[in-house]
């Protein structure tokens, strides 16, 4: 048994023998330029090969990837399963829009828990995000839940926390088949 781990190791110092460094390398490059919704196969495809795929994956410590696979493949909601109205692309603006950010009344509708929703615009570079991210530590501070999410995740990035609302609510991101896709 000895002699067979000192030839196993010799081969793999000299790198002829097979191993699973493969199977991370692969899934090195999947994680790094696929989101695990992309990656996610359609119910019908799966296969053993899919399977065993996963199975070894698992094993070889990319966990938080498959768990987010097995979400996005099991949980597709819409933002409005969340109690949030999905956002109008088109036509006025929607009427559950209802008031302009100003920094003392979004924070006093929080102290009293009530919500709402808020526009907030200004020209660039005015101070919107600092704004947002002062308000976030506000929050936070108070060891509030304050959850940060954008649309892109570009966006994303400029927030405090930020993350996409894909990747926090795990939405549907079949864009072809939602009538309105968040
Ligand atoms: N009240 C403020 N006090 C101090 N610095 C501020 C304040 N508001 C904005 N700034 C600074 O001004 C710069 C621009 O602000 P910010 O990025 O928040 O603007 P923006 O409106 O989000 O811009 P854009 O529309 O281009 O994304 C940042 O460096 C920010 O730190």
């Amino acid at each position: 048994m000895g002699k067979i781990r000192q030839r196993i190791g010799k081969c793999d110092t000299l790198g002829i023998l097979e191993d699973d460094k493969h199977w991370d390398a692969t899934m090195e490059e999947v994680v790094l330029c696929r989101s695990p919704a992309k990656y996610c196969p359609t119910r019908s495809s799966y296969g053993t090969s899919t399977k065993k795929l996963c199975q070894k994956i698992f094993f070889t410590g990319f966990k938080e990837f498959i768990r987010q696979i097995v979400l996005f493949s099991m949980n597709r909601k819409k933002i409005s399963d969340f109690g949030m109205p999905t956002p109008q692309r088109i036509g006025e603006l929607s009427s559950a829009v209802i008031k302009e950010l100003d920094y003392d009344t979004a924070a006093s509708d929080v102290h009293n828990g009530e919500g709402g929703l808020y526009f907030l615009d200004a020209p660039g570079g005015k101070g919107k995000t600092f704004l947002l991210n002062l308000f976030l530590a506000q929050l936070r501070k108070d060891r509030n839940i304050a959850l940060a999410v954008d649309s892109s995740s570009i966006a994303a990035t400029l927030l405090s926390g930020g993350r996409t609302t894909h990747s926090v609510f795990k939405l549907s991101r079949n864009f072809a088949t939602e009538e309105t896709p968040t």
